[in-house]
This record gives C-alpha cells, sequence and structure tokens, in this order.
C-alpha cells in the first residue's frame, strides 16, 4: 500500500484529486556524462498525479482512476522505458528518460486526455520518484494549469 505524502500544490479549484501508482521500469541515460546510468538499469517508479478543476462528469468522476493507470501504468510498466519512441528520444536530451523528462511525459499525456474532455480538469502537478533518495516533481507553467 502506498500511503507517502507529497508535496501540496495550490490552487483555487474545489476538486481535487490524486492517483498514485508504481511502476516497474528499466531505463537508461544515454550520455556518457550520465556514468553508471549510462548503463541499463532498473528502478520501481513511485508516481503520483494531481489532477483539479470545479466541474465533474457524468459518473461524478473528475477523471477515472482507472484511465489514468491505464495511461501512464499501462503503458511503462514491465517496460524499457527508451523503447518508447513516441515519449523518448536517445538522440535528443530534452526527450532522454531521466527523472525529470518521465514526469514532464506524464503530464503532457495525462493532459493531453483531459483536454478532451468537456469539463476540462486539469493536470497541476507529477510527483515521480526514481530511488529511495530521489524525486522529481513536475508543474505546469502558471498559464497551463
Ligand atoms: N537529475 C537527475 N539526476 C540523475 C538521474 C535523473 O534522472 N535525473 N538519474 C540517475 C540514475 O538514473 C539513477 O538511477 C538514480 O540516481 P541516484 O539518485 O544517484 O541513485 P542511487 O540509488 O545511487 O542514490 P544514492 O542516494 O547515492 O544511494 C542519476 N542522476
Ligand atoms: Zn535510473
Amino acid at each position: 500500500m502506498m500511503h507517502q505524502l507529497y508535496p501540496q500544490v495550490f490552487h483555487d479549484y474545489c476538486y481535487e484529486l490524486n492517483k498514485d501508482m508504481h511502476i516497474a521500469a528499466a531505463h537508461f541515460i544515454p550520455h556518457q556524462l550520465a556514468g553508471k546510468c549510462a548503463h541499463i538499469h532498473g528502478h520501481t517508479y513511485v508516481v503520483n498525479i494531481t489532477v483539479a478543476g470545479d466541474a465533474l462528469d457524468e459518473t461524478g468522476f473528475l477523471v477515472n482512476f482507472q484511465k489514468l493507470k491505464q495511461l501512464v501504468h499501462g503503458k511503462l510498466d514491465h517496460t524499457l522505458l527508451n523503447d518508447h519512441q513516441d515519449w523518448f528520444d536517445s538522440k535528443n536530451s530534452e526527450h532522454f528518460p531521466t527523472t525529470e523528462i518521465v514526469a514532464r511525459k506524464i503530464y503532457e499525456v495525462v493532459q493531453d486526455y483531459l483536454d478532451a474532455l468537456p469539463h476540462k480538469p486539469k493536470c497541476l502537478q507529477v510527483f515521480v520518484r526514481e530511488t529511495p533518495t530521489s524525486y522529481v516533481v513536475y508543474r505546469p507553467k502558471a498559464g497551463d494549469r
């Protein structure tokens, strides 16, 4: 069970939901300066996604928790992150599978899905813990939330 506390995101929306998931995945950082991380290795990523909004859909959901899991866990769990060429690119450091970029990609995929919903929820934060001592928080710029 996950009962971790995450950084709080301040906002003025009426509803906020959070979805936790664990993702077992391998990756490598394709750059010589990455040191040992340039070699393929694995993590159990701990991901928390924060979504907020003022309106619910016809089922009373801000967004279906299961849909968030499908979009992220369903895509990445038990895979080699570098293999997902629609998310990551070993030739472009803006698209390497670092913790920072994994968090940003999750944000982009989730927000793309939310943008298609009529009640327009917003993804406000993505937390990604890669190791027991290392994590990243990604938040969109103010104009995008
Ligand atoms: N800013 C970033 N730095 C590092 C990343 C990253 O994604 N962003 N990634 C790595 C490696 O992938 C590595 O898996 C994680 O590094 P690290 O925290 O050093 O892992 P350790 O378990 O060795 O940490 P200790 O606290 O020293 O035990 C490296 N850097
Ligand atoms: Zn790593």
